[in-house]
Parts: C-alpha cells; structure tokens; sequence
C-alpha cells in the first residue's frame, strides 16, 4: 500500500522504543498527536501468558516475544498509510529487523535515559503490572538504536514537552508530514 499523501508528503511510521518505564507509552501518544496520526501501545498486544510472566517477575524470552513482535509488524503494515506511532520495547536488534520485515520505512525514537532516573520513574507509576525488579533484565537485553538504524536516539531526562519538541526538530516533521526520509541518528 502507498504511504505517500495527496500532497506528495509520507507520513509517519514510528515505533517509540526503550527499556520499561523509558516512558514509550507517553511519548508515543504525544508525538502520534503532535503528527495527527494515529497510536497504539504494545502492551496491548501481549497474549495474557506474557503479562502473567511478567507480573510474576519473569522476564521474557525470544519464544515469547516473536509471536508479540509479529502482531506489532502487522499493526504498522496495516497502518503503513497514513502512518502510526506505536510504543514498543524492540530491546533487541533481531527484534527491530522482525518489524522491518513487515514495514522497511518504519523508523525508531529510542527513549534513551540512565538506570536511575528509569528506575526513579517506574517506582513513582502505581499499578503498573511491569515489576521494577525486571528493569535490570531489561537494560541487559537492550540494544541500542545503532547508527545504520533509520531513526533517532532522544535522552529521557527532559520533559515530555521537550522529547515531542526534539523529535519535530530533528526529524523536520510537525504535522504528518516528512521533510525527508532520510531522519539521521543523533
Ligand atoms: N519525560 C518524562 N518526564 C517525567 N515523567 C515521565 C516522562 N516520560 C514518562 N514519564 C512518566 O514515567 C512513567 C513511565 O512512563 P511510561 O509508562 O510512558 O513508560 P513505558 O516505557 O511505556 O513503560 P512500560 O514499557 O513499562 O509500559 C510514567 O509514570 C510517566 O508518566
Ligand atoms: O520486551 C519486553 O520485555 C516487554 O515489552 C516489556 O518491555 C513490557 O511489555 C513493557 O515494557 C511493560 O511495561
């Protein structure tokens, strides 16, 4: 399906990524309003056995996340026109190249921030199912966003305000629309 708009422009097609609590699902929902375009949160898209293994303080594993990963990339192959945020962890490289695979314009936003201030915010969020004793496993999974990756790397340690304004900046969009699509790596 094309996901070049009547004006010429491609919209967004983004997946804000980053440990648990890096704070995806608020960005994501901001910068998917900033664009106008729509968001969903991948949290919802966890079968009831990956949620029960994680509020149990299991991490997951490859086995259990391929099958989540595929969900994901059918959700921005289906929104590949008129584009979409969705907030995703893609902790590993493997995992980013599973949704490639579905969608090759997608781009990543990761939520970049230091043990401490991730760990300072997960514990101030009440009734999140995600145990702040798997923030650890999480941080030894991730792989950050590499220079090859088509994408941004944005420091959490700023105001939501601040990350959208970041984001708009670098990527020249602000309203559903690209500038480019060439977006560079910090
Ligand atoms: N830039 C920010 N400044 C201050 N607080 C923030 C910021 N971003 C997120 N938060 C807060 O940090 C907590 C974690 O954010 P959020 O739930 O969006 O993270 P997440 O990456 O989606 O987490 P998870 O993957 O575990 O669902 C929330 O309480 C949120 O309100
Ligand atoms: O890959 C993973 O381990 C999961 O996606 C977790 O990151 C959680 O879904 C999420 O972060 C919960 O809050």
């Amino acid at each position: 399906m094309s996901s070049t708009r009547t004006d010429g422009r491609t919209s967004a097609l983004l997946v804000v990524m980053g440990v648990s609590g890096s704070g995806k699902s608020t960005v994501g929902a901001a910068i998917a309003q900033r664009l106008g375009v729509p968001f969903a949160d991948a949290d919802d898209f966890h079968p009831p056995a990956n949620i029960a293994k994680m509020t149990a303080g299991i991490p997951l594993d490859d086995d259990d996340r391929i099958p989540w990963l595929e969900a994901i990339g059918r959700w921005l192959d289906e929104h590949d026109e008129p584009g979409g945020v969705i907030s995703c962890s893609a902790l590993k490289v493997a995992y980013r190249d599973r949704l490639r695979a579905h969608a090759s314009r997608v781009q990543f936003v990761h939520l970049h921030g230091s043990r401490e201030v991730i760990a300072r915010r997960q514990a101030s969020r009440p009734g999140h199912f995600m145990p702040a004793s798997l923030l650890d496993s999480q941080f030894d999974t991730l792989e950050p966003l590499g220079p090859d990756e088509a994408g941004l790397v944005i420091d959490v340690d700023q105001s939501v305000d601040a990350i959208v304004h970041e984001y708009v900046v670098r990527s020249g969009r602000s309203d559903g629309s690209s500038a480019s699509s060439s977006d560079s790596q910090a």
